[in-house]
């Protein structure tokens, strides 16, 4: 599947999906209990692809009161590790199967190219979901260092009702990233896909019933944050909130825990991520290769985007010219062309966000040495690769998080300087350090305060390594590696005395 087809096969396979528009609750695909409706609309061309049911706080009481009676039931929660670790690799292989198809339909509904969907999010969903189904019967419990006249055992066990609240940057992965371990821990998840993208989401859980995963272990509810969300993360049978967003709505959900059950709230949210290139840094072009690709990966609406780029003043003139020379390989156009490596943003909201913040660049003294405009096509939200040059700490464009492609160059007088800069945020999520010098690489990246640091690279890691952030970027826990096991499960420690 990862061979790329052309143009012509995407827009066949396009025309002849299914496309999915009701809840998924116990098993059953349904209306909304309000009959509300909502659009999801391609935002490469306007098109409304589908109306999708419209939940509410009814709906999630339903899914919820249902999960926990199957929860309690044991149907999966009391299935050995190795029972549930089938089911889970069997989901990984029906999504395999079917991940033309759900390529195709992400990048319908997100305008992501369908060259990463194929190559990145569909590959990073599947090999997620594999390794936490092999992790399952893998990880062993604990028993405590105590006395001798004593026996004490730290076992995991699955919390109940799980909550899941997904962007729409990355739909598939992040639902891989939540759905693998929570399922595998042998909870029950309810997931709330973004309004704009909840098709991939909904295909998923179609497949997971295939797979043998009883029905009422996986729902999703499609709606807005407000009427699904909240009522998410006010209930009291939920018993984990794990949400990546905005800050703003992040903050949100540790209100809604606060004001009832105090469930556990994790957080993965926005990010002002640096790439920091110091005075020693070589092989430029392999620099300028990653910087472009961290600040315009999926249209720079990642949370890692590294939208500051800090560089050390010796190296400016010619970094800045390499960046411009590889801005080619990352043309704009239609998404479901395989030759694009830049579809559209989400909606209109964001194109107008972004647009805004590039006037507020140019407004603040900086200026444009590439792109600045939105692009006129098929009636879609395309916006040109921007680059911001003369960009300093001090500028919005520099301080808040614009979630489009576009980014600032930041001049620094030395290597203590732009490692300064690059700490003077309230996010924390990843930073991007280019040094040759072993010594600066080990010194700085322990200075920098980022969950992930990457060096001569531009990486969030991989499913081995934990991903989340420090400060405004991350709350209570982490995604990926076996630390994400942490969010979905509760560690209990039974004694037993033999004095
Ligand atoms: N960390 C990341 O990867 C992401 C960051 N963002 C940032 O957030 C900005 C705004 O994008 P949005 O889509 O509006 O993000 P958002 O944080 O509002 O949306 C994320 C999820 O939260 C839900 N939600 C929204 N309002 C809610 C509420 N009141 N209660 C409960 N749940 C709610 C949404 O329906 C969605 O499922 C972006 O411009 C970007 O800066 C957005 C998406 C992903
Ligand atoms: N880049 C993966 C996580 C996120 O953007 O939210």
């Amino acid at each position: 599947m990862s061979e790329l087809l052309t143009k012509q096969e995407y827009s066949e396979i396009a025309k002849k999906i299914t496309l999915p528009n009701k809840a998924f609750i116990n098993g059953q695909f349904v209306d909304a209990q309000s009959g509300q409706t909502m659009p999801s609309e391609n935002p490469a061309t306007g098109e409304v692809l589908t109306e999708i049911a419209s939940c509410d706080a009814s709906d999630v009481n339903i899914a919820v009161a249902n999960a926990k009676t199957v929860y309690e039931s044991g149907v999966w929660s009391a299935l050995s590790p190795a029972e549930r670790k089938t089911a889970v690799l069997k989901l990984a292989d029906l999504i395999e199967e079917h991940a033309l198809e759900l390529a195709v339909l992400e990048t319908l509904e997100a305008g992501k190219p369908i060259h990463e969907c194929v190559k990145t999010d569909l590959p990073e969903t599947i090999s997620c979901i594999r390794w936490y189904a092999e992790a399952a019967d893998k990880m062993y419990d604990q028993i405590s260092p105590t006395a001798n006249n004593a026996l004490a055992t730290i076992r995991r066990e699955a919390v109940g009702v799980v909550a899941c609240v997904l962007p729409w940057n990355f739909p598939l992965m992040m639902l891989a990233w939540k759905l693998g371990p929570a399922l595998v821990m042998g909870n029950s998840v309810i997931i709330k896909p973004a309004e704009s993208t909840s098709m991939t989401t909904l295909k998923v859980a179609e497949l997971a019933i295939k797979a043998g995963i009883p029905a009422g272990v996986f729902n999703v509810l499609p709606g807005l944050g407000p009427n699904v969300g909240e009522p998410l993360g006010l209930h009291e049978d939920v018993q984990v909130i794990s949400f990546t967003g905005s800050t703003a709505t992040g903050r949100r959900f540790l209100k809604y825990s606060a004001d009832s059950n105090l469930k556990r709230v994790v957080l993965e949210c926005g990010g002002k991520s640096p790439s920091v290139v110091l005075s020693d840094a070589d092989n430029l072009d392999s620099v300028a290769e990653n910087i472009v690709a961290a600040g315009l990966w999926n249209m720079g609406q990642n949370c890692t985007a590294n939208s500051r780029i800090i560089i050390h003043k010796d190296l400016k003139v010619e970094l800045t010219k390499k960046i411009i020379a590889k801005l080619d390989d990352w043309r704009t156009g239609d998404p479901l062309d395989p030759q694009y490596m830049l579809g559209s943003v989400i909606n209109r909201q964001q194109y107008d966000k972004v647009l805004g913040y590039i006037e507020i660049g140019k407004k603040e003294g900086a200026k444009v040495i590439f792109g600045g405009n939105a692009i006129e096509l098929n009636n879609g939200l395309f916006i040109e690769p921007t680059i911001f040059d003369s960009v300093t700490p001090d500028m919005t464009i520099a301080k808040e998080e614009i979630f489009g492609p576009v980014f600032g160059l930041i001049e620094a007088e030395s290597d203590e300087e732009a490692i300064a800069i690059a700490n003077d945020t309230c996010y924390g999520l990843q930073a991007s350090l280019y040094t040759r010098d072993l010594k600066k690489a080990h010194l700085y990246s322990q200075q920098l305060k980022a969950g992930t640091v990457s060096v001569n690279c531009f990486s969030e890691g991989d499913i081995t390594t934990p991903f989340g952030g420090y400060k405004l970027s991350g709350f209570g826990g982490r995604d990926n590696s076996l630390m994400a096991f942490d969010q979905y499960s509760e560690v209990k420690a039974t004694w037993f005395d033999f004095s």
